[in-house]
């Protein structure tokens, strides 16, 4: 049996400020980080230990996991930042405010943009100040890789690449793999691992700084998966997440 463990970030200054992010790179709250640091303790306390650790390469995310293995006593670990893990592309809602946007276009707009598996939200400009197609990070990908905007079928389809080469064949081979990404590239993730239909994905939202844990037989199927610590916390917190759109 493998254990996969997953975490989406900590509160970020943007989730306390109700704003769509997608790849824009803001810090954790004090908040954020009190959560990424709970989760380490939670995860020491119950035993877990790792051999390996993927991020994205946002500063929530990367700090999340930093911060849960300072709890570990495991700073030395090896850690792999990809872009493929980054939370999905907002397109040109990012740095806009959801309960706002909700005002403008309507509730149930904002949940096909949210929540939609195959509507992406109004794209971005590349010429838009906010695009991140001459940021260093990306240099290496071609410009199409760096999306304008992404629906869920977007960041499957470059979440999934990442789990083939990397995510799965390090738990085949036996190592205890932790995972600290975004609430929609764990979505992607989650959709893959349960088999969950593109309109049951819809209902699906991943609170802050819980770790997700699969257990997985040796064909990686999921065998079951829970949240670490208080069951009904992570899911009153996963219903505050799905109502971050309403009015
Ligand atoms: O704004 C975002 O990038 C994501 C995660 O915070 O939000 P949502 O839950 O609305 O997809």
């Amino acid at each position: 049996m493998h254990k996969l463990v997953l975490i989406r970030h900590g509160e970020s200054t943007w989730n306390l400020e109700n704003r769509f992010t997608g790849w824009t790179d803001v810090e954790l709250t004090p908040l954020g980080i009190e959560q990424a640091r709970q989760a380490g303790r939670l995860l020491k306390a119950e035993g877990y230990d790792f051999d390996v650790c993927y991020t994205s390469v946002l500063q929530r995310a990367t700090h999340t996991l930093w911060h849960v293995l300072d709890e570990m006593d495991r700073t030395w670990l090896p850690v792999v930042n990809s872009w493929r893990l980054n939370e999905r592309h907002y397109g040109a809602l990012q740095g806009l405010n959801k309960s706002e946007t909700a005002k403008q276009y309507g509730e149930s707009q904002v949940q096909v943009w949210r929540r939609s598996y195959d509507t992406p939200p109004p794209a971005l400009e590349a010429t838009d100040p906010r695009c991140e197609r001459g940021d260093i990070r990306y240099s290496k990908l071609a410009p199409d890789q760096i999306p304008l905007t992404e629906c869920l079928k977007d960041t499957v389809a470059r979440v999934m690449p990442f789990w083939n080469d990397a995510l799965a064949p390090a738990s085949q081979r036996g190592k205890r793999v932790v995972l600290a990404a975004h609430g929609n590239s764990i979505r992607a993730l989650v959709k893959y691992l349960d088999n969950i239909s593109d309109n049951d994905i819809v209902g699906l939202n991943i609170p802050n700084g819980i770790p997700l844990v699969y257990e997985l037989d040796d064909e990686l199927k999921p065998i079951r998966h829970y949240y670490l610590g208080d069951a009904e916390a992570a899911a009153k917190a996963a219903a505050a997440v799905a109502a971050q759109g309403k009015t």
